[in-house]
């Protein structure tokens, strides 16, 4: 059995990504490592918890011990890295969170697989999950973010996520690691943390709180449906080519005016509110520091490469994702008021 080590298992991408894994693969032993700071949360997998194939490690990959003796109790096919800290604002307020984890913790990890696969590299795989934020921001609307495309990253969180892809292709060319990154635009899917936009306007929009649209709504992103991001890491995992990366994208931008517009009136519906009451909750607030205008993402290579394509259309992904967070409120409730809110309070203003 090959054993395949996910790291921020239990976070919304990665929740995802093992999920898969861990049912489409019984022949590959899924273990999850995750240090379940505020956006971990092993609710995400209560599905597949008790599956033979799966096995959850709670530690932080900035502890370069405890990942050395993880190393050598068990010998990794793969790692597929996924733990990071993710939220641009936060980056912003506390930029060295975002140093430690996403730097620091990535080449504590790719030390500890150099060591351990030391005697068989090339048999192995490291595959780095990263944002199409490296690339920086585009301003000419008939411009793409390709694989070939300059990084530029803007905000702390960008920054850290362009080092950490340059740390991995540093032990691709230095030391002959095999490895695959990719780089995604803006997911969104059922266990999103309410902190990012859809979300946070979910829960605000049902709790009648207001919706805190950012400068003058006009940025634009490029949105994926999660399930559709965690089967092109499948794909790129198994099918990828050592020393490559890829770009993963929706082809499907949205301003985010428009896309809370959107939301709130997919809201009022399945609520049965008159039209136009949660659309009332839109407030205009300060912008985000260094704020990105768009990101775009053009993800072709893939698709003639490894045949990937999104299998979700929009408005299916996001009907699918409003009836799942109006199915578990409770899960809602714990982060934002019940057993997790004190991650949320100390660290969301609770807008
Ligand atoms: C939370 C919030 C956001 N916004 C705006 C800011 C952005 O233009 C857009 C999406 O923001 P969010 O924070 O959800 O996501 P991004 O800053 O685009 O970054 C996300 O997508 C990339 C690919 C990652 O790599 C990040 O890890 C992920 O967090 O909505 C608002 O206007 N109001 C709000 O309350």
């Amino acid at each position: 059995m090959k054993k395949i080590l996910i790291t921020g298992g239990a976070g919304f991408i990665g929740s995802h990504v093992v999920r898969r894994f861990v049912t489409t693969y019984p022949e590959y032993h899924i273990f999850n490592l995750d240090a379940l700071t505020y956006a971990g949360n092993l609710e995400n997998l209560r599905d597949i918890e008790n599956s033979a194939n799966y096995t959850f490690v709670k530690g932080d990959i900035v502890d370069a011990v405890f990942l050395d003796e993880l190393f050598s109790e068990h010998d990794f096919y793969g790692v597929i890295h996924l733990a990071a800290e993710s939220h641009v604002d936060r980056s912003i307020t506390d930029p060295m969170a975002f140093v430690m984890t996403n730097v620091i913790g990535t080449a504590n990890l790719l030390n500890a697989a150099k060591k351990s696969w030391k005697d068989n590299l090339a048999e192995h795989l490291f595959y780095h999950v990263s944002t199409d934020e490296v690339y920086g921001e585009l301003h000419d609307p008939n411009e793409f973010f390709l694989e070939t495309t300059k990084y530029d990253p803007r905000s702390p969180y960008s920054a850290s996520k362009a080092s950490s892809d340059h740390l991995v292709r540093a032990y691709h060319n230095t030391y002959k690691m095999p490895v695959v990154i990719s780089n995604c635009s803006n997911n969104y899917g059922p266990n999103h943390f309410p902190e990012k936009l859809i979300p946070l306007m979910i829960n605000n929009i049902l709790n009648n709180k207001p919706l805190p649209v950012y400068g003058k709504g006009e940025n634009i992103r490029d949105w994926l449906f999660v399930e559709d991001h965690a089967r092109a890491i499948d794909v790129i995992f198994h099918k990828g080519k050592n020393g490559e990366t890829y770009n993963i994208g929706g082809h499907n931008e949205w301003k985010n005016i428009d896309l809370v517009k959107l939301l709130c009136q997919i809201m009022d519906e399945k609520l049965n509110r008159p039209e136009g009451t949660s659309a009332r909750l839109i407030h205009y607030v300060t912008d985000r520091a260094g704020h990105d205008l768009r990101y775009a993402i053009d993800a072709t290579k893939l698709k003639t490469e490894l045949g990937w394509v999104p299998s979700l259309q929009f408005a299916e992904g996001l009907e699918k994702t409003v009836n799942w967070y109006l199915a578990n409120q409770e899960w809602l409730d714990n982060i934002t008021s019940g057993a997790y809110s004190h991650y949320y309070e100390e660290m969301y203003d609770g807008r």
